[in-house]
């Protein structure tokens, strides 16, 4: 687990040093990083051949965003291959970010979704390809921003990049973002120290390098632009038999909507303002009111936000989830939404909460519980650590038989429901429980719960209608005979109008992909990174101590601290721990013939010091992460001396087999030169004795050979004695 505080400025320790520096290296090795936590998961991977996870998590503003892409880059760096798919899984995040990130109070580049993004490796420890998952973006924020925030940065850039002609063809004749209701309500349309027209030229090549085809980058433009004239459309209340109707009173942009989503502009006008309901076997159309007909372009907006945006990762994916020849092994990285707590808290926050508990139990589960359940199964000496165990919360929200969520959900579905019946029946339901809180007399329409990070009150307004998550069908179904390709493929489902109210809910959807994610996690390794916010005004060198404790203390630190130190990181079985470290033994028998156990102790003894705390096991050995890192340096110690030895018998061999072909060669030399001294001798001898000269040159080429023997002998000598 890593606690990672935002320095809110740029330091310089995630260079290529630092890399190099935290490579293969064990995690109490070298001061704490995020680095040594990506390569401890890399290590484990390679090792052990098992799938990896990195749960971040922390408040908005904590640093999980950044925290992932120092992941990322680290792991990136260390498979160092710097292939096109490792471009491809880098350049994604700028596309996702653009989408789903926005300038809140609290970030300027706050993550308005969650994700879990999935990096496969080759055995050989290659990135071979990822997946990515998001959760629940934020979709309010297309319709509506508060003060001083802003919409998603793609519309902003979108507006300040686009080519003059390019703007003409979408009608976005005004390049200013306050001239867009959607994108005015904030106030707020640049941010210090961000380009948007640069952004949008690197959002477009990310596209191009994750091989988004142009007429599609035109399609998601188009919807862009469609959403932002739909923002400016003005509507008027009017009235048709005595009854409340609206009508569309901006025939301008009627026209500008109705040509980028590719409809007729009657049609669109007629789904914008009416309803067609289903009565007694036959289709009946009412008009709606200015408010109604309001409220269903914005729902019909943040649907079709969503739907690019489940697009746009889906597209991602087709391009960086590329199957593996053969099964691999995975590091996971979960950067989601930390726990939520306002001045009004709405659904949106019921399911972030929800989420974290999620988070907090799997975390408490694998810190405490599977701990402590594993000391007690192997019989050794332990004090029992308490902990909060958040369980409960998890069974009031969505476990357990008429939870809070199977509420809303059949709320949603029966008719007559409200949200006022919603909380009647949650109190009714829960009110006398402890993790239950009712509004006291200022808060009557609310209704709170213990979460494990405090009290958080809810207020059900409007809780049924986003659970519904739904548009008008007259819309829906118009939609489905759009000429935008990419339009229809969004709402892909023509369902018929009687049947619209059997979509999954936003609950259900929400809780099985929070259910996927939770078996995918309990399936890995998990690593923790805890980011933490030292201050509420995005200052460097600005401490807030009262506020780092707070999420210190609701993110369960303190307990963690305490098991951390008193507990037994390392766990061998007696006869992995054997194999390992058995050359730390002058001699030892063969595996099958050892009792391991035994073994064990021995090396424990003649390794670590006396009064080192460790555990032995019915079946395993505990160890704490000191002696460990004992064992591993003896360990690496011995096997390089035995590699020097090793090196050092294996040059002598090389040596000998040298000298031995060298002493052929002389043998060999010696030979000719014999044969050619004798040859030389016997002619000279044939052409006559009786010529002195003839004589004299013979007796001084003799001597010469003789010269050239006797270094041949000195040479053998020599080799003899190397050999020797
Ligand atoms: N390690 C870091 N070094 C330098 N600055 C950082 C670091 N981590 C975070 N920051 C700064 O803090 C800002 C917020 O961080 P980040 O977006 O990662 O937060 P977050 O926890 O993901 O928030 P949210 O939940 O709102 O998405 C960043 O834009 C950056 O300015």
């Amino acid at each position: 687990m890593l606690v990672a505080i935002n320095p809110y400025q740029i330091l310089p320790i995630y260079t290529h040093r630092e890399i190099q520096l935290y490579r293969n290296k064990k995690l109490s090795e070298l001061p704490p990083h995020i680095f040594a936590i990506s390569d401890n998961a890399f290590q484990r991977l390679q090792r052990l051949k098992e799938n990896q996870c990195v749960v971040i998590s922390g408040e908005s503003g904590a640093g999980k965003t950044e925290s992932t892409k120092l992941i990322l880059q680290y792991l990136a760096a260390i498979s160092g291959k710097h292939s096109w798919i490792e471009q491809q899984i880098i350049e994604a995040n700028p596309i996702m970010e653009a989408f789903g990130n926005a300038k809140t109070v609290r970030n300027d580049n706050s993550s308005r979704f969650g994700k879990y993004i999935d990096i496969r490796f080759t055995p050989e420890g290659a990135i071979q390809g990822a997946r990515l998952q998001q959760y629940l973006l934020e979709k309010s924020r297309i319709v509506f921003q508060s003060r001083e925030e802003r919409n998603y940065h793609i519309f902003y850039c979108m507006l300040a990049g686009l080519s003059g002609a390019e703007r003409e063809r979408l009608q976005l004749q005004e390049q200013s973002p306050s001239q867009y209701h959607y994108l005015a309500q904030g106030g707020c349309f640049t941010l210090p120290g961000k380009q948007d027209a640069k952004d949008f030229a690197d959002i477009r090549a990310a596209m191009k390098v994750l091989s988004f085809k142009p007429d599609e980058v035109w399609c998601i433009l188009s919807l862009l632009a469609a959403i932002l004239h739909l923002g400016n459309l003005r509507f008027k209340a009017t009235e048709v038999a005595n009854l409340e109707a609206a009508e569309v009173d901006d025939a301008v942009n009627l026209e500008r909507v109705a040509l980028l989503l590719g409809l007729p502009n009657a049609s669109l006008n007629a789904a914008l303002t009416q309803r067609t309901i289903f009565v007694h076997g036959e289709h009946v159309v009412t008009s709606l009111s200015k408010e109604a007909v309001l409220e269903g372009r914005d729902a019909f907006v943040k649907s079709l936000y969503d739907g690019i945006f489940v697009r746009i990762v889906r597209r991602i994916n087709d391009t960086i989830n590329k199957q593996p020849a053969q099964p691999v092994n995975s590091i996971g990285v979960l950067d989601i939404f930390g726990f939520e707590n306002f001045d009004n808290n709405s659904f949106e926050q019921l399911c972030i909460n929800y989420a974290n508990e999620n988070l907090q139990q799997f975390f408490v589960g694998h810190i405490f519980k599977m701990e402590q359940a594993e000391y007690q199964l192997e019989h050794i000496n332990w004090q029992h650590i308490e902990f909060q165990d958040n369980q409960d919360i998890l069974d009031l929200i969505a476990m357990k038989p008429v939870n809070i969520m199977s509420l809303i959900d059949e709320e949603s579905k029966f008719p007559k429901g409200t949200d006022s019946t919603l909380l009647e029946k949650l109190h009714v339901q829960h009110g006398n429980r402890s993790i239950y809180v009712k509004g006291k007399t200022t808060q009557t329409s609310l209704f709170g719960i213990r979460h494990y990070a405090g009290v958080v009150m809810y207020n059900p307004l409007g809780f049924l209608e986003k659970n519904r998550d739904s548009f008008s069908t007259d819309l829906r179904s118009l939609v489905q005979r759009a000429n935008n390709k990419y339009l229809v493929d969004i709402f892909p489902h023509e369902l018929p109008m009687d049947t619209a109210k059997k979509q999954p809910t936003l609950c259900v959807k929400f809780r099985n992909s929070l259910d996927m994610l939770m078996r995918t996690l309990s399936q890995a390794h998990p690593y923790f990174i805890r980011c933490i916010k030292p201050n509420e005004f995005k200052q460097a060198n600005d401490f807030d101590q009262e506020l780092c404790v707070r999420q210190l203390r609701y993110s369960g630190m303190m307990e963690t601290a305490r098991i951390r130190r008193a507990g037994y990181p390392i766990r061998h079985v007696y006869r992995a721990f054997v194999e390992r470290y058995r050359l730390l033994l002058p001699r030892t028998p063969p595996l099958e013939q050892c009792d391991c156990r035994l073994l064990s102790r021995q090396i424990c003894e003649s390794v670590l010091p006396a009064n080192a705390d460790r555990q032995f096991g019915r079946i395993k050995l505990f160890l704490r992460d000191e002696d460990d890192a004992l064992l591993e340096a003896e360990r690496s110690r011995r096997m390089l001396k035995c590699i020097v030895t090793i090196q050092r018998g294996f040059r002598r061999v090389l040596f000998r087999r040298y000298l031995a072909k060298y002493r052929q060669a002389v043998l060999t030399v010696q030979r000719h030169w014999r044969g050619r001294v004798q040859r030389l001798r016997y002619r000279t001898m044939q052409r006559g004795f009786h010529r002195l000269g003839a004589c004299i040159a013979a007796q001084q080429l003799s001597s010469r050979f003789s010269m050239i023997r006797s270094r041949m002998i000195k040479l053998q000598a020599l080799s003899r004695g190397y050999l020797a």
